[in-house]
């Protein structure tokens, strides 16, 4: 088990939501967090309320884009020149929004993406780093379809994909970094209020009807993928129903036709 006492950890979208909930357990067990978000009000006043239960120097708000490489790599940097190092790195923000699409792929895909490259040049025992993980989180949009949202799931299904790839390019190349996603159903945060689509009744069907998560579960999960250090390339769901790691088949399951 990796023992987070004075590691470093990196968390986008930490303002609220899922995000502030995995910097609070990432605190809770020992780690220094570097919260990243673009709203900053928010940000400066998690900080200081971490500030006053977990000590002044444990945590720090970077305001930040993970749309923007260049925004995303001065927060970093901003980061390292503070902390010294970092040892693992959440890639949390994410929005809804169906009607600018671009700006959906650009942070929930694109935004990941960047991250993970940022986290991985400093972690990987070829540039000299110490290892390290990197958790991505999805949804389990990431796994099948969410009616009315077809760009959010197909960022999340690139983000589980391209968990799933890096993860086994890390093994193999031996770069001494894990990679895992995450994948909750529902839970009652600021972008179930926030989500444009012009499907929102179908969205709204859908809610009426689900059972919702609190942030500590999913943070308990989110937990897990970091501390074990035997997960790699793992995709932990987190449902109503419980919390499950996906299993996939190394075999395409087909349905054969004849032409
Ligand atoms: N809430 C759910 O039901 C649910 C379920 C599964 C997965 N998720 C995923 O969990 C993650 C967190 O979502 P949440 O529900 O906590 O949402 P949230 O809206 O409560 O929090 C998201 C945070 O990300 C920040 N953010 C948005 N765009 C950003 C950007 N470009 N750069 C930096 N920060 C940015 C926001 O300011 C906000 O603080 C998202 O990736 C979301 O897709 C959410
Ligand atoms: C009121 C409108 C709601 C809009 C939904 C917004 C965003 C939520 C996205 C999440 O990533 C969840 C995505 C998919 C959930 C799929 C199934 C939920 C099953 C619930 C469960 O069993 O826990």
């Amino acid at each position: 088990m990796m023992i987070l006492n004075d590691k470093v950890a990196v968390v986008t979208g930490a303002s609220q939501g899922l995000g502030r909930g995995f910097a609070e357990i990432l605190l809770e067990n020992g780690a220094k967090v570097a919260l990243l978000d673009l709203n900053e009000t928010l940000g400066r006043e998690v900080q200081a309320h971490f500030n006053e239960i977990y000590g002044s120097d444990r945590t720090q708000f970077y305001p930040c884009d993970v749309a923007s490489d260049e925004l995303f790599k001065d927060a970093f940097q901003k980061v390292l020149h503070k902390f010294g190092r970092v040892d693992v790195f959440c890639n949390n923000a994410g929005i809804l929004n169906e009607k600018d699409w671009e700006k959906t792929v650009s942070i929930n895909l694109s935004g990941v993406v960047r991250g993970t490259y940022l986290a991985m040049d400093h972690m990987k025992k070829q540039n000299g780093g110490q290892g390290g993980v990197i958790i991505n989180v999805a949804s389990m949009a990431g796994l099948g379809p969410l009616p009315g949202a077809p760009i959010y799931t197909a960022t999340k299904h690139g983000v589980v994909g391209f968990s799933r790839a890096l993860a086994e390019t890390s093994n193999i190349a031996d770069y001494g970094v894990r990679i895992n996603a995450l994948c909750p159903g529902f839970v009652r945060t600021a972008l179930l209020n926030s989500f444009q689509t012009d499907e929102k009744a179908m969205l709204e069907s859908i809610m009426e009807k689900a059972k919702f998560l609190e942030v500590e579960d999913v943070a308990k999960a989110f937990l897990l993928l970091v501390k074990d250090e035997s997960l790699n390339g793992a995709v932990l769901v987190v449902a109503s129903a419980g919390t499950a790691f996906m299993s996939f088949p190394t075999e395409l399951p087909r349905t054969p036709v004849t032409l």
